[in-house]
Parts: structure tokens; sequence; C-alpha cells
């Protein structure tokens, strides 16, 4: 049977949205990395399945490039926002609130965790500083912000070669659910930022990450919030205090909507 699918993107990071809400779709590991398959499937970053929730308008599950299941996706949760007009989204990593500003949409995750086992880490370290480096790369704060994510600050982002960086850091034995990487600089108080995405690799943009990065950069006085992140597909706008939910600014795009047989993927 067809089922109808949305493109979409935010800042270039970029989804494929199916609504299981009335019919429901029986998602697997296979078949979302078959779906997110840029030659062989439609192609995405991630592969998201909206399904009824009974804590939240809208229950959003997410899945990587890699078939991976995961919490959260910053990017994502503006898309849903917009193309549904939820208020609010159950998420793997909590509630997320959104709504429309003007053109933009933002959306207000559950506030940080920095203990080592929430992250999680392997082993208790000081995630405000870990005793941890890879090449060029050294001492990030560790963070989960619904997902995973460490935060390295350098003098110039572009220089890292996060190509072949991301993939040793995300897979090192520290982090036994993986993690995201990113890589920031701070210029006349604003963040420039590049993301590894756990299971996704180099993306053009990662909500979660510039979440993350922006508090890290809050918590080690870099930058006082709210804080302009600027990445290679667009910018966000990100508040933040200690204690509080983090809010996130930015824009969300529709690019077309399809039909598609999942039967021939399985
Ligand atoms: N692109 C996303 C994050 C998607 C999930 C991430 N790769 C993970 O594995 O946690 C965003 O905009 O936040």
């Amino acid at each position: 049977m067809k089922r109808q699918f949305h493109k979409m993107h935010g800042l270039g990071n970029d989804f494929v949205v199916l609504d299981g809400r009335e019919q429901p779709i029986e998602m697997t590991p296979a078949l979302a990395k078959a779906l997110a398959d840029r030659h062989l499937g439609i192609g995405c970053d991630q592969l998201i399945l909206l399904e009824p929730s009974e804590h939240a308008d809208v229950r959003m599950r997410i899945w990587n490039h890699d078939g991976g299941e995961v919490e959260s996706c910053g990017n994502a949760s503006r898309c849903v926002v917009a193309l549904t007009g939820a208020g609010t989204l159950e998420t793997g990593g909590g509630i997320v609130e959104g709504g429309k500003i003007g053109a933009e949409i933002e959306v207000t995750l559950p506030p940080p965790h920095f203990a080592w086992d929430e992250i999680p880490l392997n082993y208790p370290m000081d995630t405000a500083r870990l005793p941890l480096g890879w090449g060029p790369l050294d001492h990030p704060m560790a963070l989960s912000v619904g997902n995973p994510h460490l935060v390295f600050f350098v003098d110039d982002a572009a220089a890292i070669d996060l190509d072949s960086l991301g993939p040793s850091i995300e897979h090192d034995p520290a982090f036994p659910e993986r993690i995201n990487v990113n890589v920031a600089s701070i210029r006349d108080g604003e963040i420039h930022l590049r993301t590894w995405e756990r299971g996704a690799g180099l993306t053009l943009a990662c909500g979660t990450g510039a979440c993350a990065t922006a508090v890290a950069a809050i918590v080690r006085k870099k930058v006082a919030s709210p804080v302009r992140v600027h990445m290679r597909g667009g910018e966000l706008t990100i508040g933040w205090a200690a204690g509080e939910p983090i809010r996130m600014r930015g824009s969300a795009s529709h690019v077309f909507k399809g039909e598609i047989d999942l039967e021939q993927f399985v």
C-alpha cells in the first residue's frame, strides 16, 4: 500500500517524515536505513515517524541514516511543529514544546543533563571537562540535551578534520551509546559550529548540537544567552539559563510531498 511522505529540512539537515497516526506504520531499523539511503531509497539524514501520543499532541520517533533509533532531533522537532501545528511532541528525550514565531519555529527542549551516567559515559568522569583527547581535540564538555553530545571549543572549527576524527570519537569505548561530536569556535560573541552526528556523519546543521554547544559555551562563560549559532546550512538562536529548558528558534522547510510503497523496501 502506498504511503504519503513529506521531505523536509531544517537548515539543510534533511528528513523523510511519515505519518502513522491514523494508519500505523511498522518501522524497523532495516526499513529506516533503506528509506534514508540516498541512492536506493528516498534519502535523508533522519527518518521521522509520527504516532499518536497519550502525553503530547504527537509522538515523534527518529531513526538515524544508519537505521539506529535515537531519542531527539532538534531540527526535525521544528519541522514536525511546522507540518502538524502540534504544540507538544513526545520524544525519547522528553516532551518538546513548540510554536510559530513570525516566519520561524521555536521549540523548547527539556533541561540538559550533566551527570556522567545520564549522558551516558562508560565510567565516572568530570563531564564539564572530560580528561580525554583525540588528536587536536581535547577536554570537551559532555552533556545530554535528550541525546548525547560532546562539545570541543577550538580556534577554528573549519580547520578540524571531522571526517576522520568524527568516526573514532563517535565509536570510542568511553561512550556506550556512541555520541554526537561538536567542534565550535567563538567569534564576536557568536558560535560557529560543525557537527559529526552519531549515525549520520557530517550534516549541514544539527539542532541538538547547536543546543548542546550553546549550553556548554554559556556554562564556560564564553557567550551570553541568547546566542546565535552559525552552521554550514544556516543559523539558529539558542537561549538557556541554568536549571531551565533550552529554547531553539529557526527555520523549518517543506520541500515536497510524495508517495511511496513501503512494501518494496521489506
Ligand atoms: N540532526 C539532529 C540530531 C539527530 C540525532 C543524532 N544524530 C543522534 O544520534 O543523537 C538534530 O537536529 O538535532
